[in-house]
């Protein structure tokens, strides 16, 4: 028998009715790359997006439709999350980083009918638009010298506009992987798997999202939706300070100017601050909270946060996680920690949020599940109800039979729950039956005064299988030679790990989102060579 509560279909448009309708003044100010500045609220976001609702209808999309967006953090942006769900479409957030051949897959294979860009990126548009047969009508969210303006565009209608019902499970956004393992993969997420998630982000423990939260998310919103945080912002009612470009200098000044309390990217956002404030002799932005994932956060990066006062949550997800999966943050004992102690806790990658579940299993037979005690590796399992199950277009599940998703990554998990990222599957190094963390040797490369940048990737040994080679990228007028980095790194791992050869190189390939590219740098180094 079933209870008596009321029906409320879980879609992502009471999300926005809710911010409007209790946070509505609250302000929502963007950065252009222009240098310009506006300032709307969360009525103004609604407003708009019954209006963009409305004109997608009139250009003839029917719910199921998918809307391409290439753009960065801004208002509008902002306005077309809430007003392609609202007339039932699905949005396609494109990072704008990816190679043409990608770009040119993933519009395709989304069937993406509209594309709406920011004016910077109209050398994309010009070069890919005879790439994309399917795309009708291209929408431009700045100026639109060459196309229709998202203003003009939305200011001709009336906003007279039924958000538009279905049920819960359809999709609202479409996020592609990077295809740093193949080709992208989309991954649909729901109206419901949205809500549950956004929910779960608004835990204190997760997202630290507050009515008094101003909150600058660094992470686009083209990366696995940023974090989810537009929609736990919205449900929160806080202020959001988006900027256009990501000059640290913009960033620092927005962070000071708008007392900005939380802000969330991944660690290369935080370096170039770093060097900026170092470069221009100014203190740090005094942040309540510091969520950094993607990839790991740096020991330097935690400590020189924490100093600040800032308290640092390191945070896992991914694509196919919506992204959140755990969140670091003070534990019950964190008062009785040392600062190196706590130091030591927050490079973890912190815990599950409430509705995900994390196991890991033997690298060589999945079949068995390992014990949580934080001493045992092995690859990472998730479920939960914002975890993909079946990726776009796929044949068959991505889930086990036991329905846990595969992440690719390898690590441990303590008996308090918190995750500890060692590598990923892809990447780990198997040497004479054993396995070493590329991971590991990074971070304690990058300790190295003289290292800007360190990747490890295991190379064809005749004896032992695979060894590691680290490749170096030095700091700009500092020198060292592969015997200092080995010396350096003697006491920090095991002797065994200690790679075969230090490769100094210009630079290290990255993928469109800003990580370190090991599959370019094994094609670049395809011939490499090491002696048995
Ligand atoms: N805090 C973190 N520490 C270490 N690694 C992290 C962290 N957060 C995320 N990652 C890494 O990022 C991955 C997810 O990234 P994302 O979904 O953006 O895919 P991608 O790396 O860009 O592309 P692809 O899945 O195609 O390789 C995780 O599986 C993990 O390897």
């Amino acid at each position: 028998m079933l209870g008596a509560m009321q029906e409320w279909t879980m879609r992502v448009t009471h999300v926005i009715d809710h911010a409007a309708r209790e946070a509505g003044t609250r302000e929502i100010l963007t950065y252009w790359a222009d240098g310009t500045e506006t300032r709307t609220d969360w009525a103004g976001i609604r407003r708009d997006a019954l209006k963009m609702a409305q004109a997608l209808q009139r250009l003839g999309l029917k719910p199921g439709d998918k809307v391409a967006s290439i753009a960065m953090n801004h208002a509008r942006h902002l306005v077309s999350w809430f007003g392609v769900a609202g007339m039932g479409g699905v949005l396609h957030t494109v990072n704008p980083r990816l190679f043409e051949d990608q770009l040119e897959y993933i519009i395709n294979h989304a069937d993406d009918r509209v594309v709406i860009y920011d004016a910077m990126f109209q050398p994309i548009i010009d070069k890919m638009k005879d790439r994309w047969p399917k795309v009708e009508h291209y929408i431009c969210f700045d100026s639109g010298e060459h196309t229709t303006s998202f203003e003009d565009w939305i200011g001709a209608e009336d906003g007279e506009f039924e958000w538009v019902e279905g049920d819960e499970r359809e999709p609202c956004m479409i996020c592609y992987t990077s295809g740093t393992t193949g080709n992208p993969k989309g991954v649909q997420y729901e109206h419901r798997s949205t809500i549950l998630h956004a929910m779960a982000g608004l835990q204190p423990s997760a997202l630290n999202c507050m009515t008094s939260s101003v909150y600058l998310p660094v992470v686009p919103m083209f990366h696995a939706a940023s974090w989810g945080l537009p929609y736990a912002g919205a449900m929160a009612g806080m202020k959001f300070v988006f900027s256009q470009v990501n000059d640290p200098a913009v960033l620092d000044m927005l962070m000071k100017r708008e007392g900005v309390t939380d802000s969330a990217g991944v660690p290369t956002v935080w370096l170039a601050h770093f060097q900026y404030c170092d470069a221009n002799n100014l203190e740090l932005p005094k942040l309540r909270a510091a969520t950094i994932g993607g990839s790991a956060a740096p020991k330097f990066m935690i400590e020189r946060l924490m100093k600040n006062g800032t308290r640092v949550q390191h945070a896992w997800g991914m694509t196919e996680t919506s992204p959140i999966g755990t969140v670091g943050g003070p534990t019950h004992d964190w008062d009785q920690l040392s600062f190196e102690e706590q130091v030591a806790k927050t490079m973890m990658q912190g815990r599950p949020i409430f509705g995900v579940e994390l196991r890991t299993v033997d690298l060589d037979d999945p079949t068995k599940v390992l014990p949580r005690d934080g001493k045992t590796s092995g690859a990472l399992q998730i479920r939960g109800p914002w975890v993909v199950k079946r990726y776009f277009k796929a044949e068959e599940d991505a889930v086990t039979e036991d329905g846990w998703f595969n992440t690719g990554d390898v690590g441990m998990l303590h008996p308090d729950g918190t995750l500890q990222l060692t590598d990923r599957t892809k990447d780990v190094i198997k040497s004479g039956g054993e396995w070493i963390s590329s991971v590991e040797l990074e971070n304690a490369a990058v300790g190295h005064p003289a290292v800007a940048e360190a990747a490890c990737i295991g190379m064809f040994h005749p004896k032992w299988d695979e060894r590691p080679v680290l490749f170096v990228v030095k700091k700009e007028g500092q020198d060292c030679d592969d015997k200092s980095i080995l010396n350096f790194l003697s006491d920090k791992v095991a002797k065994w790990w200690l790679p075969d050869a230090v490769e100094f190189v210009d630079d290290i390939p990255h993928t469109a989102t800003g990580k370190i590219s090991k599959k370019d740098l094994r094609d670049r180094f395809a011939d490499y060579k090491l002696e048995a």
